[in-house]
């Protein structure tokens, strides 16, 4: 629990990951209001460490069992008091008084339970993990509803948004009419879809504003990323899919915009740097200094553009808008094939227009049922993998 009022103790999931990363680097800044208390890891032991010996972390926790006994001697060989767990540990370490913050940034449904834990343990719950929403979007909102949790997002348009809300999420009053999610396009943007036959995973991931982990540089690649965020919206702020809008905007600098019933637009604009959103949120509702410098417009080009979308050429932003009129469980499909597929994708076991085409025979093959409880979409979810991991190894 917090020594005092004002230190926030916070839990850092995906801790060696990019959104790790920039969270620790807002956290440093602030030691008297902040402390970064759990520090959790897939497997990168290494990496997660160095981070220890950086942070001195009450606890290190690392998913992959077989790497706990590394953990714990280099710990002991650093003489830190850190103590280490392995990922069975970490709900229960999320849902105790080691944090009173979490940064879900665990890249996939991976993050699902430790995000879950979060919200039922009523935490201040900085979500990036934007998978477990789409995955179980209505459980997660009502699991923090129920549990008391506060969520700020940090996905950066959605972080956004919350800004131009000033922290009110779904709050019925009828005065959104519209919000826009503006998207980068991609390092393809203007490309037909022929051209992207033989693109290579390098230039895939060569994001052109934002520096972010492989999966989700494919998605932005593919517009997939947008079409996750449009549901993951949806559930953020209550709106349906038809009063949310995606738009084109090159420079990355409006990082999307609300509209309102009175004919007021408000947007939220800043350099594409994530400690911006993380520093609103670990200091929620005050602001702290995050290391980004102010937006110069001039120095930046002094034009805003903007265009709508290709979904012919990028036809995984049409896929996640349809998947999110279906409902049940084809978002969970649409999650779960687009994992999968992503990673071969990274791995070169696939090209990269059989992403949506992967994605699109999940769908096909997997129709929505009612998504009433956990179980039900985690079952989406297996079956969705399996498919889509035979539907690679046939045509392989
Ligand atoms: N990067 C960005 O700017 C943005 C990211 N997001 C979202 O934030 C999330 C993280 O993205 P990003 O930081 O780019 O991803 P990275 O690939 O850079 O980092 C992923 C992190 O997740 C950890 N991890 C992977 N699997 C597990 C697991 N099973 N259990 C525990 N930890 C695990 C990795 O650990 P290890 O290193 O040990 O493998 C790593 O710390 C994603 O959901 C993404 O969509 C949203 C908006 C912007
Ligand atoms: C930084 C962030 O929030 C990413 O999700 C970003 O939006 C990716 O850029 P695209 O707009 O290209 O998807
Ligand atoms: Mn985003």
């Amino acid at each position: 629990m917090s020594t005092s009022s004002s230190l926030r103790e916070v839990a850092v999931l995906g801790a060696t990951g990019s959104i790790g990363s920039s969270a620790l680097d807002v956290i440093a800044r602030h030691p008297d209001r902040l402390r970064a208390t759990v520090l959790a890891a897939g497997r990168n032991v290494e990496a997660l460490l160095e981070l220890c010996r950086r942070h001195r972390p009450r606890h290190a926790v690392i998913a992959d069992g077989k790497a706990l006994p590394a953990l714990r001697e280099g710990l002991r060989a650093a003489a830190l008091d850190t103590q280490a767990h392995a990922g069975d540990a970490l709900d229960a370490l999320i849902s105790g008084d080691a944090c009173d913050t979490v940064v879900a940034a665990i890249v996939g449904a991976a993050g699902l339970p430790s995000t879950l834990a979060a919200a039922r343990a009523g935490k201040r719950l900085l979500l990036a993990n934007k998978e477990s929403l789409v995955l179980a979007g209505e459980l997660l909102m009502r699991a923090a509803h129920e549990g008391g949790a506060t969520i700020v997002p940090i996905d950066s348009e959605h972080n956004a948004i919350f800004q131009c809300l000033q922290g009110r999420q779904d709050d019925g009053s009828g005065e959104v009419s519209r919000i826009t999610l503006t998207a980068s396009g991609g390092p393809f943007r203007g490309r037909d879809r022929a051209s992207l036959a033989n693109v290579t995973v390098e230039q895939a991931v060569a994001h052109p504003k934002w520096s972010m982990g492989p999966k989700i540089s494919v998605d932005s690649a593919t517009l997939m990323n947008k079409g996750l965020e449009v549901i993951e919206a949806h559930h953020l702020f209550g709106l349906p899919g038809d009063r949310i809008g995606v738009l084109v905007h090159p420079q990355s600098l409006v990082h999307s915009l609300v509209e309102f019933i009175d004919g007021s637009t408000l947007a939220q604009l800043g350099l594409p740097d994530m400690r911006t959103a993380l520093a609103v949120g670990l200091g929620w509702p005050r602001r702290l200094e995050s290391g980004v410098a102010g937006l110069d417009l001039l120095a930046e080009g002094g034009r805003l553009e903007f265009e709508p979308p290709d979904t012919d050429a990028f036809p995984c932003l049409r896929l996640a808008f349809e998947a999110l009129a279906a409902g049940g469980t084809a978002p969970a499909v649409l999650n779960a094939a687009n994992e999968v597929a992503v990673s071969a994708f990274l791995q070169r076991r696939t090209g990269f227009l059989s992403i949506p085409a992967l994605v699109e025979d999940a769908l096909e093959a997997l129709p929505p049922v009612a998504a009433d409880c956990l179980d039900t979409l985690a079952e989406a979810d297996a079956r969705a993998r399996c498919h889509t991991e035979a539907a690679i190894a046939h045509h392989a």
